[in-house]
């Protein structure tokens, strides 16, 4: 039995997560979850799936364990950020699931990583803000690393097995094509989105996510952050990633061949495809997902991104290419900016301004430091509140 740690169990993620385990109770359990705020929702998990821990915030964990105790459940409640790190390393775990949002998913991610876990990714934003030392960190502790974001998840099944092993051209790689949805204001001009609501930023086209990643798409900063973390998974540079906009999401990525060959992974868009395929790789499980239908499904198109009314995607590339603390005070700058725009405080399209001004003014220095790094995170996170203040 393969005992599995969900952090992030009450978000998008973490519920299809369950689902695939729920259907494949003969191979997987549920060892240990983490919530933040939805308690009645991570409650209810602990009741269906009795697992051994559950981690939340410092100031609920007294209340959280009477309420389990009450329900009769005999789940031990882990409290705050430590109790989430201690969670993530636990010895009976096999496989780690990093399902929490944003930059407060790296650091139990970091120590499922050093107990040498099978990592599950979905919390881009980790990889994303440390890069090379959370790679380094992998390495180090031969921890094993696959991605479920659906598009890597897809890339990844589109490489030889063994693509870490050789140069992407001793394998005869020419690129990457990471397909972008172009979200819900796909087509739409830099000045018309100037005045759209969050409600409408969230209603995704194709996917059922949380809210933060859901504006992200619509900003195309979701696209900005999947190449970078393309860039980090598979070693390559930006300029071997093409976007591609691809409105159906139906192909979920590809890899481009120097023999003329494009390999597609295709399937409805349901993540719990990826989630599955990486809990038991390199076997298959059943998902729960509808087998594709060629003949009933929907015709497939492509276009470019416009960068120019969606600058977010650009910005990214340039945070990669610009190296060191860039991508994190990108990623800090871009949550700050996406909550206050979820909060009606600014525009969105103020927020690759907001993200703009903060790597103008700062400083990018080397990102080497797990400390620095976090304290460079905290940094852009005021500086980004004080420039939305003077928005003002
Ligand atoms: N949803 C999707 O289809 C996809 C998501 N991803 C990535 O996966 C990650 C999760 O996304 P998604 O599931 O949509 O997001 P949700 O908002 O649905 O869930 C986020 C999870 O993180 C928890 N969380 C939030 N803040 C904190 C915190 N400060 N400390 C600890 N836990 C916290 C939430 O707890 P609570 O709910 O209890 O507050 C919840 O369990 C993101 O990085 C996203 O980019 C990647 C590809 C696809
Ligand atoms: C499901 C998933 O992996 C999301 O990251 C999704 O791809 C978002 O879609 P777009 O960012 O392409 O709109
Ligand atoms: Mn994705």
């Amino acid at each position: 039995m393969i005992q599995v740690a969900i952090l992030g169990a009450t978000g998008s993620i973490g519920q299809s997560t369950l689902d695939v385990i729920a259907r494949n109770p003969d191979q997987y359990q549920v060892f240990a979850v983490s919530g933040h705020q939805r308690l009645a929702e991570l409650l209810d998990i602990c009741k269906k799936f009795q697992p051994q821990l559950a981690a939340v915030p410092e100031e609920k964990a007294v209340y959280f364990q009477e309420q389990l105790l009450a329900a009769g459940c005999s789940t031990e409640v882990v409290a705050g950020k430590e109790g989430l790190q201690a969670l993530a390393s636990t010895p009976e775990v096999e496989v780690v699931v990093a399902a929490i949002v944003g930059a407060a998913g790296l650091l139990p991610t970091l120590a499922a990583i050093k107990a040498g876990k099978r990592i599950l990714l979905a919390n881009k934003e980790a990889l994303v803000m440390s890069g090379a030392l959370f790679m380094d960190a992998v390495k180090t502790h031969q921890a094993v690393l696959l991605p479920i974001d659906s598009e890597h998840n897809a890339i990844f099944q589109c490489l030889p097995a063994d693509f870490a092993k050789r140069s992407f051209a001793e394998q005869g790689i020419e690129k990457l094509l990471l397909t972008a949805s172009g979200g819900p204001f796909r087509g739409w001009s830099k000045e018309s989105l100037q005045a759209v609501t969050p409600a409408q930023a969230i209603a995704h086209p194709n996917w059922s996510m949380g809210q933060k990643i859901s504006v992200d798409s619509a900003s195309l900063m979701n696209k900005g952050l999947e190449l970078i973390e393309a860039c980090w998974l598979f070693s390559v540079q930006p300029q071997q990633i093409e976007v591609v906009v691809h409105p159906q999401s139906i192909i979920h990525s590809m890899v481009s061949y120097l023999d003329g060959s494009v390999l597609a992974q295709l399937g409805n868009p349901d993540m719990r495809t990826p989630i599955a395929h990486a809990l038991a790789w390199p076997e298959r499980i059943p998902a729960g997902v509808e087998a594709l239908n060629l003949i009933t499904s929907t015709a497939l198109t492509f276009e470019k991104p416009d960068e120019d009314a969606f600058p977010c995607l650009k910005l990214a590339r340039q945070a990669f290419e610009a190296g060191g603390t860039a991508p994190a005070l990108l990623n800090a700058a871009n949550e700050v900016a996406v909550a206050a725009f979820l909060a009606q405080q600014i525009n969105f399209t103020q927020i690759p301004e907001v993200i703009s001004q903060v790597l103008e003014v700062s400083t990018i220095q080397a990102a080497n430091d797990l400390e620095f790094l976090l304290s460079e995170d905290q940094r852009a996170n005021q500086l980004a509140a004080s420039i939305i203040q003077n928005f003002h």
